[in-house]
């Protein structure tokens, strides 16, 4: 555990950087590579923590994955259905998109397996896949209030099903999905609001027969159960909510002119960039391309001064998940009022979202409010005081945005334990920094909340 102070930056941001793989796809490129006949190479996978952990799951349950050599990852997958039973418990520490995702491939093997997680997984809300599971013939033993840790006995023969989503989340649709592959007949999920869609790529991509119609009632998937998976070369490109933070970082602080490059443009993605451009952001995509069935892009940043408040609806919430929070920091520096509608999924993530924002930006002096499911974030186009001193609460997202906030500040802004950043964009502070940033580990116990230490980012 260190704690990180980020200060003002000396000067703009400046240069190009490439963020680490995206989350999302990575899980999904081992689960569907474990599931498949031969050899998956991964290129660009995720190394953080989360996606470590679901590689550990995946060869706990019997398909071989291996780290080459040449930084590309090979899984050697059993076939859909031939999962073994996992000797030990599968814990997926912080990784909410792990554990669920796993749950549905589990759930349609006559097998029984142990789920676990960190402080932080196991108080996040499980019955929204098991529900729908349960309905396809898993059986579950858990905590009350369905948490984790939990058991699961899969499905000798289980049995599709039409599902329609009451909470917008592509983590319950895909454990539907994932169940629905070893499952005879016709899986279907409606989704009242698209949400991401990289588990019907990569599911079409392996060979599966996935079809998506629009219906009265939402987005209709369904998927043609007991495929034969075929490996395939998955390319993986960078994480859009991690590149979020270089992105409002150079917004963030006038003058900057930076290039991330490889990202991901899928446009169930993209709506932090609808957001930022709406609020008058100069960003524009460089070199546009499709890579392995996936949009993806170089965004050339440029911090122009202060950004005008928005209204952000909520139908754009699934779009931008993730990005809330830095998006909360940004608005802070905005002239108006910023309005985030939508945002009830905020507090069962890593942490209460919500709350975890609201506190954070107002030990830094900013005006903010929530409102039921509505955040509200008041700017002047001025540097807020800053000084805050953040309690991470095991989730990387508000670690990320706050070190961010305290480049803009007038104060330097602390976050009291950077260890969770890793779970989704290792190498943060060092990429940070290369482009100017100042974030810097303090030595505890030298006054106050200490001196900065030398810089190992
Ligand atoms: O399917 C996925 O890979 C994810 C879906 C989202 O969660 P929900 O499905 O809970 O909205 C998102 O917050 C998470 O980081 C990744
Ligand atoms: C919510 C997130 O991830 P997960 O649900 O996989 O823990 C996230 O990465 O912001």
């Amino acid at each position: 555990m260190t704690v990180l102070r980020s200060a003002a930056a000396a000067g703009p941001l400046a240069g190009d950087l490439t963020v680490p793989g995206d989350k999302s796809i990575s899980h999904r490129a081992l689960m569907l590579g474990s599931l498949a006949i031969g050899e998956t190479v991964i290129e660009g996978l995720l190394e953080g923590e989360d996606v470590l952990r679901t590689a550990v799951a995946m060869r706990q349950l019997g398909a071989e994955v291996a780290h080459r050599a040449d930084g590309t990852w090979q899984v050697r997958g059993v076939g859909v259905g031939a999962l073994v039973e996992p000797a030990q418990v599968l814990d997926m520490g912080n990784a909410g998109t792990g554990a669920r995702l796993l749950m549905g491939v589990v759930a349609a093997h006559p097998i029984t397996a142990f789920f676990t997680g960190d402080a932080s997984l196991v108080r996040r809300p499980m019955a929204r896949v098991m529900n729908p599971l349960r309905q396809m013939g898993a059986r579950f033993m858990a905590r009350a209030g369905d948490r984790l840790p939990l058991g699961l006995e899969g499905a000798a023969t289980p049995l599709p099903i039409s599902y329609r989503l009451p909470v917008a989340s592509a983590q319950v649709k895909s454990a539907i999905l994932l169940a629905g592959l070893n499952t005879a007949g016709r899986t279907t999920v409606i989704e009242p609001e698209p949400t991401r869609d990289h588990t019907e790529l990569m599911l079409r991509h392996f060979g599966a027969t996935v079809t998506v119609e629009d219906g009265a009632d939402g987005r209709v998937v369904s998927l043609t159960g007991q495929p034969e998976l075929v490996g395939r070369p998955v390319l993986v490109p960078g994480d859009p909510s991690s590149a979020a933070f270089p992105i409002v970082a150079a917004l963030l602080v006038e003058g900057s002119d930076v290039l991330v490059r490889n990202v991901g443009l899928n446009p169930l993605r993209t709506g932090l960039l609808t957001t930022l451009q709406e609020m008058g952001a100069a960003i524009t995509v460089e070199n546009g391309r499709i890579q392995a069935g996936e949009p993806v892009g170089d965004l050339r940043v440029r911090g122009t001064g202060p950004l005008k408040g928005v209204t952000v609806p909520a139908e754009r919430a699934p779009s931008m998940i993730d990005e809330y929070p830095v998006l909360a920091c940004l608005a802070a520096l905005a002239r108006g009022r910023t309005i985030m509608h939508g945002l009830g999924e905020l507090r069962v993530k890593e942490s209460d979202r919500l709350t975890a924002v609201a506190e954070g930006l107002a030990s830094c002096g900013v005006s903010v409010t929530v409102d039921g499911d509505t955040l509200i974030v008041e700017g002047d186009g001025l540097a807020p005081a800053g000084g805050g001193h953040i309690a991470t609460r095991l989730d990387h997202r508000i670690a990320m945005a706050f070190l961010v906030l305290g480049l803009a500040t007038r104060a330097p802004v602390t976050i009291d334990d950077d260890e969770a950043i890793g779970t989704s964009f290792p190498g943060f502070v060092g990429l940070l920094n290369g482009i100017g940033a100042h974030i810097a580990p303090i030595v505890e116990g030298a006054g106050g909340h200490g001196t900065e230490g030398a810089m190992t980012a």
